[in-house]
């Protein structure tokens, strides 16, 4: 288990930081790595984002320091998305097979978290989003028949996108997770336009499925004082509450996006007009 730990920034203070204090604050370069657990625990609503990689070995999910708990779940409930080769997540001795897409959610209370991919030619990849829990809700799995499917954007915008909404109250009972994932068309670059905020909430924001030599100008900042930060395939990156998540790429991609925060409430933004941002 590698963990590291990242407060949170005033926007006051986040205008004046240059290249490499941006992504020393807000960029998770690198959540997957072979045979390793690697976490980011944020003082953004102590919301922990990370990426389990079993490749030859199962790995279980265990405490880290910045918890003070037993067990990971004491006090806390987990969405997990897999954005590689089939696996298996077994949780309490229950076994949920998750391929490419699919999600798990797995409640408050839970001892036991292991990750495993099905063959270690194409490892599984789990995505990780975690935030502290009042109750304990069922563990769930949420496939794309479950998902909430949106369709969204415009080819003229070149924002064409369907956005799935994998673990959200509609689908899943979550004490302040939620959890989705939007595929951008192909021809299509601009995630989240118009942009918003939403106070109530802080999100996080994992890039994946980007062709290999491609970038991802993902954008941040208040809508009035925004700044980038180029992003690779398979990084996440920290949205403060104050801050826009929008994102535009050299080709198309795909993200999965993860929330915790005041309310459960998706569609509760405050949408910055697109010619306002400066
Ligand atoms: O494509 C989009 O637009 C999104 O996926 C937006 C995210 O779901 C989001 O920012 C939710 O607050
Ligand atoms: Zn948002």
């Amino acid at each position: 288990m590698n963990f590291s730990f990242r407060y949170a920034a005033n926007p006051a203070d986040a205008k004046s930081y240059d290249t490499q204090r941006l992504r020393d604050e807000f960029l998770i370069e690198k959540p997957f790595s072979e045979n390793e657990i690697n976490l980011v625990y944020s003082m953004y609503d102590r919301f922990i984002v990370g990426g389990a990689m079993p490749l030859t070995e199962d790995l279980k999910l265990e405490t880290i320091p910045y918890l003070k708990s037993e067990n990971f779940l004491d006090r806390r409930e987990l969405g997990i998305v897999n954005v590689g080769g089939d696996g298996e997540v077994e949780v309490d001795g229950e076994i949920f097979s998750l391929s490419k897409k699919e999600a798990l959610y797995v409640g408050k209370g839970i001892k036991n978290v292991i990750f495993r991919s099905k063959s270690s030619n194409v490892p599984a990849l789990f995505y990780l989003n975690s935030a502290p829990a009042h109750t304990n809700f069922p563990t769930k799995k949420v496939s794309k028949e479950n998902a909430i499917v949106i369709q969204l954007g415009d080819e003229n915008t070149a924002n064409k996108r369907v956005l799935n909404k994998l673990i959200v109250n509609e689908i899943v009972e979550t004490c302040q997770l939620q959890m989705g994932l939007t595929e951008l068309l192909p021809g299509n670059i601009w995630n989240t336009i118009p942009s918003h905020t939403h106070t109530r909430r802080m999100e996080a924001y994992f890039y994946f499925d980007l062709e290999e030599g491609q970038t991802i100008s993902h954008f941040m900042g208040e809508p009035n004082e925004t700044r980038h930060i180029f992003m690779q395939n398979n990084q996440a990156v920290l949205s403060p509450e104050w801050s826009i998540h929008s994102g535009a790429g050299t080709s198309n991609y795909s993200f999965i996006w993860g929330m915790a925060g005041e309310n459960l409430d998706y569609g509760d933004m405050d949408i910055v007009a697109t010619n306002e941002l400066k």
